[in-house]
């Protein structure tokens, strides 16, 4: 076993290992005996002294030339390149998600950085006409200030670089908090940017549990240090986040919890939707927070998507992370223990399917066929449970585990009903051959991403990603769109009449027009 890490929070370059917020030990979720790192936690004055730091690099960093900028997050992004599998292999260690699917998440970094390279040539304003003549008008991106960005543990190098990456190309100092179960993925990649020229006091790095997190949050924002708050994470936290913004007149950026629907119509190719089923419910063992929540079925097939779905989930590969594998272990025991909890929502009159126990795998609860040795790791068993409808805690409650909901329906119209019901709105999903269904469902759905053919997961590095109602507050991560919460626009006017022109009242005549003609033809 590799030795442990030490890990602390780095301001300003300077690293704080008085740990006045305590110890943490970060275990191999896998393997509880392997010790991924120690880290000190910083208490709430590490958030102000951090953004503190940030607000005196902001002024440099943002004069900064934005193409400058762009070519030290392209560096960025080729260091996290030569270190792809080393960065890969921390995260599966850390938190457990299978091995491709971690350098899958390296690579989204990989693009994003890619991405903004391009976006430092550009950011572009624009000149816009006058009312008046002899006058110019303009707008310009310009930097928000300091960026705090709080992140969660389930996608802990991807998610955070959707966030520092414009953040930093568009000129913003940044404080990072990774998640407490994550704090070597954090520091790691935190490294990989001091490396690559971003330089120590404009990424700055906290590591706090949430309630230092929150209670330095406020004292920085009380002190008019903190310009921006990025937050991902669950809706409850992510809801005490925008009250606390709100008293300070800021709109964070909220990416939250999600109970993603997806849909079956009758006409679908069925297999294909249990794939996608199988992916977006069961990958990375449900804690995605676009995984699958629950499958809506038209009657007409609904046992035999249930007969296929089920046999699919029996014959999964659980186990190891390092190995080839659908899932491995989840991220903590407190995520372990919140999922037996989410266990107790499934009614008696609900049908279980699908597993060959429900709760924790062990020795004792074994599952047939699984990949390696449970004994040491934190594994559940993939749970199907059948006849969800709209009445069921279990439809609007978000499990974060491997467990799908499958439920019914006759008409399309229900379909879009369930699909909106639950109050969430990240992601949502309809299999169907009818390219009207599909339109239509796009069109009504309120989800902020929607998958024709494809599952509630995935997502590309240049299309905008986040989600409405409890999953978020419509901010969006990703491509251009995520210039707008990382820049603000400036109009700049500029009057060479040689005189004070007023807008409104200053009026240029138009040309003397005959609006009662009328064409005789
Ligand atoms: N929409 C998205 O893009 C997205 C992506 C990943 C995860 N998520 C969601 O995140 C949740 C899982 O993560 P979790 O359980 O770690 O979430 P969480 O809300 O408990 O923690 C997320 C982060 O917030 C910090 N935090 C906790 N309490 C805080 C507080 N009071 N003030 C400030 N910071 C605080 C944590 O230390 C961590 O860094 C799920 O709901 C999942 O759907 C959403």
């Amino acid at each position: 076993m590799a030795e442990p890490l030490a890990c602390a929070s780095v301001i300003a370059g300077s690293t704080d290992t008085g740990a006045a917020g305590g110890e943490l030990t970060s275990l191999n979720p896998a393997q509880l005996t392997d010790v991924v790192a120690r880290v000190a936690l910083s208490g709430p004055p590490a958030m102000v002294e951090a953004a503190r730091a940030a607000r005196e690099a902001f002024p440099a960093w943002a004069a900064t030339p934005a193409p400058v900028r762009g070519q030290v997050v392209q560096r960025w992004g080729r260091l996290v390149e030569s270190n792809k599998e080393a960065l890969a292999r921390l995260i599966t260690r850390e938190i457990g998600k299978p091995y491709a699917e971690s350098l899958g998440e390296v690579q989204e970094i990989i693009d994003t950085c890619d991405f903004f390279l391009g976006e430092g040539r550009r950011l572009y304003g624009q000149t816009v006409p006058s009312e008046m003549p002899d006058k110019q008008l303009f707008t310009f991106r310009v930097p928000v200030g300091v960026s705090v960005i709080i992140t969660a543990a389930n996608f802990p190098a991807a998610v955070p670089s959707w966030y520092l990456v414009p953040a930093l190309l568009c000129g913003n100092t940044v404080v990072w908090k990774p998640a407490e179960l994550s704090a070597a993925v954090g520091q790691a990649l935190a490294e990989l940017a001091w490396h690559a020229g971003v330089p120590a006091s404009v990424l700055n790095l906290v590591q706090a549990n949430g309630e230092a997190t929150f209670t330095g949050l406020s004292q920085a924002l009380e002190q008019g240090l903190v310009d921006k708050v990025g937050f991902t994470g669950s809706t409850e936290v992510g809801r005490a986040i925008s009250e606390l913004c709100g008293r300070h007149l800021q709109s964070p950026c909220l990416e939250l919890g999600g109970k993603n629907p997806l849909v079956v119509m009758a006409d679908a190719k069925l297999d294909l939707a249990v794939e996608g089923a199988l992916f977006s419910g069961f990958g990375s063992a449900g804690q995605r927070c676009t995984s699958l929540g629950t499958v809506f079925v038209q009657r007409e097939v609904h046992e035999e998507f249930l007969r296929r779905f089920t046999a699919a989930v029996e014959q999964a590969a659980i186990g190891e992370p390092m190995r080839e594998v659908l899932y491995g272990p989840l991220i903590d025991t407190r995520y372990a223990e919140r999922f037996e909890q989410y266990l107790e929502l499934v009614q008696p009159h609900h049908t279980v399917h699908g597993s060959t126990g429900t709760g924790r795998i062990t020795d004792a609860n074994p599952r047939k066929g699984f990949v390696g040795s449970p004994e040491q790791g934190i594994y559940v068993h993939p749970t199907i449970v059948d006849g969800v409808t709209a009445q069921d805690a279990l439809y609007r409650t978000e499990t974060f585990g491997p467990l799908v909901g499958v439920g019914g329906f006759d008409t399309f119209d229900e379909a879009v009903e369930l699909a909106n019901g639950h109050g969430y709105g990240l992601s949502a999903a309809i299999y169907t051959t009818d390219a009207a269904n599909a339109f239509r469902f796009r069109q009504r759905c309120r989800a902020g991403m929607v998958s024709v053919n494809n599952s509630t997961s995935g997502a590309e590095a240049h299309l905008p990603f986040g989600g409405n109602g409890l999953s978020g507050n419509g901010s969006r991560q990703s491509g251009i769109w995520v210039l707008d919460q990382f820049t603000r626009w400036q109009s700049m006017n500029w009057d060479y009449a040689g005189k004070l022109q007023k807008a409104q009242m200053d009026l240029v005549a138009l040309p003397e027009a005959d609006l009662d003609y009328r064409l005789d033809v």
